[in-house]
């Protein structure tokens, strides 16, 4: 048994299951998140890392087991308790899913309308404030997603991803789609991100250079279970077949080695 538990966990899932019609994606599985850590998670495609991520976020139902999110039952709030938790938290989704009709500064203003009174003006400063912490021009401000480069999206959707100072980022394949050096841009802007701000990040990634740089621990999903959870060297030491593979196999050597 992958040994599963933490002290004072940020997040706290237990026995976990998901699934669409009669298949379940995610089996069971039981994982915490620390406080301040950024945890990687990894696993072969279609193994439910997506799937897992939206179930805690509570965009899609489980079908047993629980969730707790900052020592609370995310099940059992009422609806304005779980929009107090939705405050805490910030999402980057996969293609960055900024909205289109709205200029950056408008995309990361976008989610302080939503959820507090703020002035306009002191709104644009935060969001100002933001855009310039993910290392974006004050000329970028003004632009569309369609006039933005791929780094550019990711870096306007992690400003709006904080805009609402979160305890807790989630990251959904961040640095796909980047090239080398945008990739590696991106995870340097993440770690320094959990020390300034004190973040925890969850992260799924492919990418084996963002979990030799920014992750402290990895977990590995397969077949609709947790494989392993542990620190990189963990994981490398692991028997596990597909893990073996990740950690192992050709591609791996080369990014690894030079670590
Ligand atoms: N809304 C849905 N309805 C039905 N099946 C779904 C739905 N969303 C995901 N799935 C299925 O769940 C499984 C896991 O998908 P998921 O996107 O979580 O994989 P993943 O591990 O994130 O893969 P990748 O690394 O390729 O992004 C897949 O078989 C997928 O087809």
């Amino acid at each position: 048994m992958v040994d599963t538990t933490t002290p004072d966990p940020i997040i706290s899932i237990r026995d976990l299951v998901v699934g669409f019609g009669d298949r379940n994606v995610i089996e069971g599985f039981s994982l915490d998140v620390r406080k301040g850590e950024v945890l990687g998670i990894i696993g072969p495609s279609g193994s439910g890392k997506s799937v897992t991520l939206r179930a805690l976020i509570g965009l899609l139902p489980k079908r047993a087991g629980t969730i707790e999110v900052f020592g609370q039952d995310y099940a059992g709030m009422s609806v304005r308790d779980r929009v107090a938790v939705e405050r805490r938290w910030g999402v980057l989704f996969q293609q960055g899913a900024l909205f289109s009709s709205l200029t950056v500064l408008e995309n990361v203003e976008f989610p302080m309308r939503e959820h507090f009174d703020i002035p306009r003006k002191l709104r644009r400063e935060i969001a100002r404030f933001k855009i310039d912490l993910v290392g974006l021009s004050p000329e970028s401000e003004n632009l569309y997603p369609a006039e933005l480069s791929g780094g550019m999206i990711k870096r306007a959707a992690l400003a709006r991803a904080l805009a609402l100072d979160p305890d807790i980022i989630f990251l959904d394949e961040p640095t796909a789609g980047l090239d080398p050096i945008g990739a590696a841009r991106f995870d340097e802007l993440v770690l320094s991100l959990k020390t300034a701000l004190g973040l925890t990040v969850y992260m799924v990634t492919h990418d084996l250079d963002s979990l030799v740089t920014v992750c402290d621990r990895i977990a590995a999903i397969g077949q609709g279970k947790l494989l392993e959870v542990g620190t990189l060297a963990e994981l490398q030491a692991s028997d596990d077949p597909w893990l073996v593979d990740y950690f192992h196999g050709p591609r791996a050597k080369h990014h690894l080695e030079h670590h």
